[in-house]
């Protein structure tokens, strides 16, 4: 038995709150920022904003206070957005204890100093256990009990295990590994190919260019997180090449939703405001991408596209055309 607590009442804070009630023998406690949320959660036990249709149990125990969440738990399972991280880890750090083991479901990077989720948590708390929950997993699907498959990597072996029991279920399957690095950056960085394969889609450029897209976009993820640690088999596996597949093919995903809005002609202010709070995380991680592109000297076209996309108001159609006509290379 271990005792949980879920640190963001999103949608995929939500769905590990189910998927952990249904796996039984724990102790859940579920935190949403804001207290009306949690207020709301408590009396329905239905995320009516994030995760319609699902009600989380009676026993899971839901505040809008850090320090109680935290308190007397073997877990810390950190799942706010990622530019959120960083404030919540200010005000949890000097409640925890040494023996709490912090796990990052975030995907992102922090955008002011290109940091990943684990190296702010270790920032905050460098002798807490921790480790990062990655792979191909819409939030929907998971809170529906259809099969999925996840990684949790940690650097340590015993801590990686026990996590791998606590979360796996007849219908999560739960790989590990050691490689925290990769598995972050597979999870971070394929949010920026899912605003790109939607921009082919927005543009309809076809079925062609889509898998073009793809596959050039998992080359370039690999080369970075290969340059700031990675190992090339944690992008082969489902943090890296399966969470590319899905978010860039599943109608499910926020920040292939982003693109396909932006190659359909609508500017981001407006796309952004129509999520309602909803995060798409590409959008923000993109420049951290390429601060640490350009700190590694990796090269980057797709990613250097979608920034000027984002953040420059450069046509989607004229950022296709700039990919396309690169001069030619050896795959
Ligand atoms: N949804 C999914 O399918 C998956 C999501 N993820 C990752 O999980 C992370 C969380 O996303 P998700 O659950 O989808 O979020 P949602 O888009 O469903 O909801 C956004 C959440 O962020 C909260 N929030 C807003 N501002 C802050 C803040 N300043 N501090 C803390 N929380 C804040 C909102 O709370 P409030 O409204 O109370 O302010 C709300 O709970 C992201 O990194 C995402 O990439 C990973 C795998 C799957
Ligand atoms: O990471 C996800 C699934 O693994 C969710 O993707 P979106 O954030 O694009 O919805």
């Amino acid at each position: 038995m271990s005792r949980i607590a879920i640190l963001g009442a999103g949608s995929w804070g939500t769905a590990l709150t189910l998927s952990l009630a249904r796996r039984g023998g724990h102790e859940l406690t579920l935190w949403a920022h804001s207290p009306a949320h949690a207020e709301e959660l408590a009396e329905t036990g239905e995320n009516k904003r994030y995760l319609p249709g699902f009600i989380v149990p009676a026993d899971v125990r839901i505040t809008s206070k850090l320090q109680d969440a935290i308190h007397g738990t073997s877990v810390v399972l950190c799942v706010t957005p990622s530019q959120a991280l960083r404030s919540v880890m200010e005000q949890i750090a000097p409640s925890l204890t040494k023996d709490q083991v912090l796990l990052s479901a975030s995907k992102g990077i922090e955008e002011k100093t290109f940091l990943r989720m684990s190296q702010i948590m270790a920032n905050y708390a460098p002798e807490n256990p921790h480790g990062t929950l990655g792979g191909p997993s819409f939030a929907q699907e998971v809170a529906s009990a259809m099969p999925t498959a996840i990684t949790i990597a940690a650097d340590d072996e015993q801590i990686g295990k026990r996590l791998q029991d606590d979360f796996s279920s007849s219908s999560l399957r739960v790989y590990r590994n050691e490689d925290v690095a990769g598995t972050e950056l597979g999870g971070a960085l394929k949010n920026v190919i899912a605003l790109a394969a939607g921009v082919v889609t927005g543009l309809e450029l076809g079925n062609n260019a889509a898998a073009a897209l793809i596959t050039r976009g998992m080359v370039e993820v690999t080369r970075l997180a290969i340059a700031c640690g990675g190992r090339r088999e944690t992008l082969s596996g489902l943090s890296g090449i399966g969470d590319l597949v899905l978010t860039c093919t599943g109608g499910l995903s926020r920040n292939r939703t982003v693109g396909v809005e932006l190659g359909k002609g609508r500017k981001l202010p407006e796309i952004l405001e129509s999520l309602n709070g909803k995060v798409a995380e590409g959008v923000r991680s993109t420049t951290a991408a390429l601060g640490l592109a350009a700190r590694y000297g990796v090269e980057m076209p797709i990613t250097e596209q979608m920034a000027l996309i984002l953040h420059q108001d450069k046509s989607p159609r004229d950022a296709i055309r700039e990919l396309m006509s690169r001069p030619g290379r050896l795959e």
